[in-house]
């Protein structure tokens, strides 16, 4: 098998390549290969970082291939991870990054390499899309090749930190609770507290410890929450640091947790690089076991679930061929509410950023 990482020397690209050689997920047969662009000192690293590398993982390590063109990118799994991020501004009063700034940037990035895809692919490629706007990416590729082959990673990793937030306040292990985030990698995030499940906990068990823990009753008061909080704790950093700011944070509920985590893990200066390697890598190996998974993922759907046509992060079965159909899960009332705003506000997106 072939892995290609798109970005390689960007710091997810890099976590990515590591953790893929750790997790011997490559034999040493098999090929990595490394893509960069050829401007600039980024791309002459790539040779240094392939150095380091084979230091590392010595007769472990897979063949290794350098890139720079999209046309030479060749691989069964595609991770594209090229790209920019926005990083916070502390500065008072500048409203919170958005991932629209990074659209116009990072759709320049993609399409190249979706047209390279659409002529030169054999069709068998699985593409996974970490760059974000997570929506934007996954439509580019879709438009150019297999939309079932085409897995956006944002809402996978949404989940898992979902997952690990209800987790601590519930005081068991994130493997023990079962739960998923769908709709838009960012402000759209749809958590689903009605499909929560905890290893050990009956239904009467598990909707008592929910209710003490979620942030509102009503899932449509959660975009409010979320500004209100998330405000409030840019006001601490600003004003106390970061400290303060995250002992803030420890307090709020879970759903708020999921999205002000990542945001307030940039606002301090640092990036998400490390968590989004293992949850791509994750995914990858979920994909390979063989076994149909069920998992939230972007892909860009044809009204297959809430007869929504848009790239969102829906409940997808995935495979070695990619997401083979939607999982049908039933969303309360006001999830459904806020799938179906999420999608709007995507297709609102999709159609301003002229995809
Ligand atoms: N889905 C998530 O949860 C998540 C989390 C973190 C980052 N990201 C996204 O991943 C992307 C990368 O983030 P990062 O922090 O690693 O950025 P980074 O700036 O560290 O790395 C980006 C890399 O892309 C490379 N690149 C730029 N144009 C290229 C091209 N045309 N061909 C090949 N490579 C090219 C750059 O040289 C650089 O090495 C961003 O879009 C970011 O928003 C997503």
């Amino acid at each position: 098998m072939d892995i290609s990482i798109i970005g390689a020397n960007g710091s997810t690209g890099k976590h990515i390549a590591n953790r893929i050689l750790l997790e011997r997920i490559l034999l040493p047969t098999d090929r990595l290969q490394l893509v960069g662009r050829n401007k600039g000192s980024s791309g002459q690293a790539l040779y240094g970082f392939r150095q380091d590398l084979k230091d590392a993982f010595a007769e472990r390590c897979p063949i290794i291939d350098i890139a720079f063109h999209p046309e030479e990118v060749v691989a069964d799994i595609i991770i594209m991870a090229a790209g920019s991020t926005i990083q916070a501004h502390n500065a008072p009063d500048s409203p919170p990054p958005s991932r629209d700034e990074l659209a116009l940037y990072n759709q320049q990035i993609a399409i190249p390499y979706a047209e390279a895809l659409a002529k030169y692919s054999h069709g068998h490629e699985v593409v996974i899309v970490v760059t974000n706007p997570v929506e934007l990416i996954v439509e580019i590729f879709s438009q150019h090749y297999n939309r079932h082959r085409v897995v956006g990673m944002g809402a996978y990793q949404d989940s898992l930190r979902f997952r690990r937030e209800v987790a601590r306040s519930i005081n068991v292990s994130r493997e023990a609770v079962h739960a998923m985030v769908l709709g838009e990698h960012g402000d759209g995030i749809v958590p689903v507290w009605s499909g929560v499940t905890i290893q050990g906990f009956s239904d009467n068990e598990t909707r008592r410890a929910i209710r003490t823990v979620r942030s509102s009753i009503r899932s449509t008061d959660f975009p409010a929450n979320l500004s209100l909080m998330r405000n409030e704790v840019i006001k601490i950093a600003q004003k106390n640091g970061m400290a303060e700011a995250f002992q803030l944070f420890d307090t709020f509920p879970p759903d708020i947790r999921t999205m002000v985590g990542p945001f307030l893990t940039l606002f301090s200066g640092t990036k998400t690089d490390i968590a989004t390697a293992n949850a791509t890598v994750d995914l990858i190996k979920s994909m390979l076991s063989g076994k149909d998974t069920v998992i939230a993922a972007q892909v860009s759907l044809n009204k297959e679930f809430l007869d929504v046509k848009a790239p969102i992060g829906a409940p997808v079965i995935i495979s070695p061929k990619g997401w083979d159909a939607i999982y049908p899960v039933s969303l309360s009332d006001g999830e459904n509410h806020l799938f179906l705003e999420s999608a709007r506000s995507i297709q609102e997106k999709m159609h301003t950023w002229k995809v």
